[in-house]
This record gives C-alpha cells, sequence and structure tokens, in this order.
C-alpha cells in the first residue's frame, strides 16, 4: 500500500502543508509512534489493536465455525464495530456462493425482509456484540430466533456468538451451550476487524483469513517513526494537519464498488475515534465513478473545508466495451469498463487538484484478503496516530454512551438521568 499526498504539498492547495510544518509535522509523528509502540508493548486498551494480527487464532475462528461449512448464507447480527468490519470483508473479498447478510439496524421492515429471503434451516447466524447489552442487537437476534423457532429451524444449532466475558449475551451462549469466541482483550469494536469479531462470516465464506491477518502484519512491519517511510502515518499525520487549516471533512473515495462498505466502516473510525472536544474530522462517504456525478460539483467548486481520500486498487478484472455503429460512441467500443474506470479517476483527481482541492491517493496493488488487511491495520494505525496529535482519547465514545443511556432509560431499563432530555426537546412544529 502506498500514500500519496503530492497534492496537498503544492501551494495550490488550500489548505496544503508547506515544507516547515511538513518537518514540524514530521517531528510530531515520531513523538506519537513512540507512544503508540509503548501502547502496543504494554497492549494497553486500544493500541493493543495493532497487535491483533499477532494475537489473534486463526486456527480456533475456523475450529468454531466448521460446523457451518455448508451454510447457505451467514447472518451477522451486530452493530457499529461489530457489524462493519465483518461487512467491509466479506463484500470486498469474499465468496458469494455462501451469501453474507447483515442486521445492524432495528428497521422492522428490513428485519423482516431480510428474514423471509432466507433459508433459516442453511443460514448460520453470527451474533456479535464486545459488551453483551446493545439493545438493537439483542432485539434482533431475539427476534431471528423466534423466527427460526416459527420455521421449525433449532437456533441452537445455526448460531455462533462473539461477546466479551459477561453480560447477556455471554449468558444466552452459556445457557445454550452455543459455540462462543471471546473479543480480543483491549480493543474497541471499531478497531477489532483483524479479529474474532469481523473474521467468523469470512470463515464460513472460506475466505483466506490468515492471508488477511498477514497482510495486517505487513501493515505492523512497515510502523516506523518516520513520517516520509511509513505510508499509514503519512495519511494520519496529513489529515490531522488539513484538518486543523480548516479541511474538516474527510471524504473517503474508493474506486472499486467492493470497498463500499469499507468508507462505512473508516466512517465510524474517524468520527468516533476523532470526534472530541470540539475538534476531529467529519467522514464523508463517496464512491467513485458513481458519485463524480452526484457531489463532485461541491467537492471542486464549494466550501475548501475538505480533504478527499481516493482509494484504488491498480489492477482490476475486466470487461470489454463491444464496438457500436454509433459514430459518437466509437472511442468506447473495443475499449475496457476498466480502463474508463482509471481515466475518471485520473480526471477527477486532475480536477480537484487543479482548482485546489486537497486530496490524497491511497493504492493498493489489487484487491484482494492480503491488502485488505494491509488496508484496514493501516487505516486504523492511521486513526491512532491522529488520536495522538490531536491529543483526543481515541478509544473512548461518550457521546454515543450518552444515546444509548437516553434510549434505555426510554425503554425502561432503569433511570438514566439522560432520559430526562427526551422530555426536554424544544418543539415548534410547522404543519
Ligand atoms: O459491540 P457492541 O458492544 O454491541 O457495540 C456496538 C457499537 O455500540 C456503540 O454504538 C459504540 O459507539 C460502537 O463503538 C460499538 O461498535
Amino acid at each position: 500500500m502506498n500514500v500519496d499526498i503530492g497534492n496537498i504539498l503544492t501551494d495550490k492547495s488550500q489548505p496544503s502543508l508547506d515544507k516547515h510544518e511538513f518537518e514540524e509535522l514530521a517531528e510530531r509523528v515520531r513523538v506519537g509512534h513512540e507512544r503508540i509502540a509503548e501502547g502496543r508493548e504494554n497492549n494497553e486498551f486500544g493500541y493493543a489493536a495493532l497487535n491483533l494480527p499477532e494475537t489473534v487464532d486463526s486456527d480456533e475462528i475456523r475450529r468454531k465455525t466448521d460446523h457451518f461449512a455448508d451454510s447457505d448464507a451467514v447472518l451477522t447480527v451486530g452493530i457499529g464495530g461489530s457489524a462493519l468490519g465483518a461487512a467491509t470483508i466479506t463484500t470486498a473479498v469474499g465468496n458469494d456462493e455462501v451469501e453474507h447478510y447483515v442486521l445492524d439496524n432495528v428497521d422492522p421492515e428490513h428485519t423482516q425482509s431480510v428474514l423471509n429471503s432466507l433459508d433459516l434451516g442453511k443460514t448460520a447466524v453470527h451474533v456479535v456484540s464486545r459488551s453483551g447489552t446493545t439493545a438493537e442487537t439483542l432485539a434482533t437476534f431475539l427476534v431471528v430466533r423466534e423466527a427460526m423457532d416459527d420455521a421449525g429451524v433449532d437456533w441452537t444449532e445455526q448460531t455462533i456468538v462473539t461477546t466479551g466475558d459477561d453480560g447477556p449475551l455471554r449468558t444466552l451462549a452459556e445457557t445454550h451451550a452455543l459455540p462462543a469466541l471471546d473479543v480480543p482483550d483491549n480493543v474497541p469494536g471499531r478497531f477489532s476487524a483483524l479479529s474474532t469479531v469481523a473474521l467468523v462470516p469470512a470463515a464460513i465464506q472460506d475466505c483466506d483469513i490468515d492471508a488477511f491477518l498477514d497482510g495486517g502484519k505487513e501493515g505492523a512491519e512497515s510502523l516506523s517513526p518516520s513520517l516520509s517511510d511509513c505510508p499509514a502515518y503519512a495519511y494520519g499525520a496529513v489529515s490531522y494537519a488539513l484538518g486543523q487549516r480548516g479541511a474538516d471533512m474527510n471524504v473517503m473515495m474508493p474506486y472499486a464498488e467492493r470497498l463500499e462498505p469499507f468508507s462505512e466502516w473508516f466512517a465510524q473510525l474517524w468520527a468516533e475515534s476523532l470526534g472530541k472536544d470540539g475538534g476531529g474530522q467529519t467522514p464523508v462517504r463517496a464512491l467513485g465513478a458513481t458519485d463524480q456525478h452526484s457531489q463532485l460539483q461541491l467537492y471542486r467548486a464549494g466550501p475548501r473545508n475538505k480533504l478527499v481520500t481516493f482509494v484504488r486498487p491498480q489492477e482490476t478484472a475486466n470487461v470489454t466495451i463491444p464496438e457500436t455503429d454509433i459514430d459518437e460512441l466509437s472511442y468506447l467500443g473495443g475499449s475496457e469498463l476498466g480502463s474508463l474506470l482509471d481515466a475518471e479517476f485520473e480526471a477527477t483527481e486532475a480536477s480537484l487538484a487543479t482548482a485546489g482541492c486537497p486530496n490524497v491517493r491511497i493504492e493498493i496493488e489489487q484487491l484482494n484478503e492480503q491488502s485488505l488487511g494491509r488496508l484496514l491495520y493501516d487505516m486504523e494505525a492511521a486513526c491512532i496516530l491522529a488520536g495522538e496529535l490531536y491529543d483526543v482519547e481515541t478509544f473512548t465514545q461518550p457521546a454515543v454512551e450518552w444515546g444509548k443511556r437516553a434510549a434505555r432509560g426510554l425503554l425502561g431499563e432503569s433511570e438514566f438521568e439522560e432520559a430526562a432530555a427526551i422530555a426536554e426537546k424544544n418543539r415548534h412544529i410547522i404543519d
């Protein structure tokens, strides 16, 4: 994986980084790296995520998922960090013969429609919650379980759980002797893509999860105190520096349909980790080339408050565009969809650069298990480094917890003072 930051090091870019600022940033990266290395050494909360490629037991994941090898589908029941990593991996490098569905929302119509579409007797269900208490996940699982009962399916034969040492989900797994995996110690959900949390559906799809972890190991080996030698830190550092100079939005725009959920995964990583103390960078999800035709106008001509991050696999499978007898289309005939996508990408990048809109290009050779493991690892390292530079508590999400307590108070779980704010809402309805 490499990161090209050239387009933010020119005076044209607004904001940009000059030579002096770049050198100052490099010094701060050196200090940030030392802190990260110390956190990894002591397996501290959060920093432990960067040790996962070494500490995860892929044999155990395969052993526990063996029983589900003949499934037609796998259904993840989880939310946020307990769902987005799995969706990212199976969409990017999964095997369509075992379809992966995700229920990460309590929208009743969607839940019902997914359940109606599944042959529940041939569906493996992976219920994931680090805390084991997330209301959406547990409620959805109760609905899935009942749907299996109603269909005459023994849900205990179809279910595997990944959770922490205690909590209602652990109790459920123990009560029914379900196969269970542990969430990794000291790793927040959004940093757990290289672990049991995200790898179960990939293992059931028979993906090469060791190659994925090898990609993570490659990322770990690439971490170095030198900004100029470490793509992950370079990305984290320049995103931070541009954010401080006004680029308070980060548009993640992969040029590969298979990376669409990657932008969602990145959005949680960036938003929950860095959105603190009045600062942070708002992640925006985009997809090339599709969103050139809906969002690019704003990126090029709107406010200079964005960094656009392109992610591009250099090699892809290709489809030839058939020749046509329509003269105006002759320039397309005989060419390939991949060449068209490449041209669109180059043109978009240049259009932003010439307009002074800062952008960074991340390239991987081709999209496979190994390169994806590297990409996710590097983005996590970038985020942790950015957290050091912002000087925030990267690994907590108190603002989200506030909302969770308010909702649970409203549902009557117990007396949470946050629930009172719901009654205090200021209304001014125009009808
Ligand atoms: O894995 P769980 O404990 O169920 O948590 C799922 C999600 O819940 C919250 O909303 C947190 O903000 C997320 O960081 C977390 O990934």
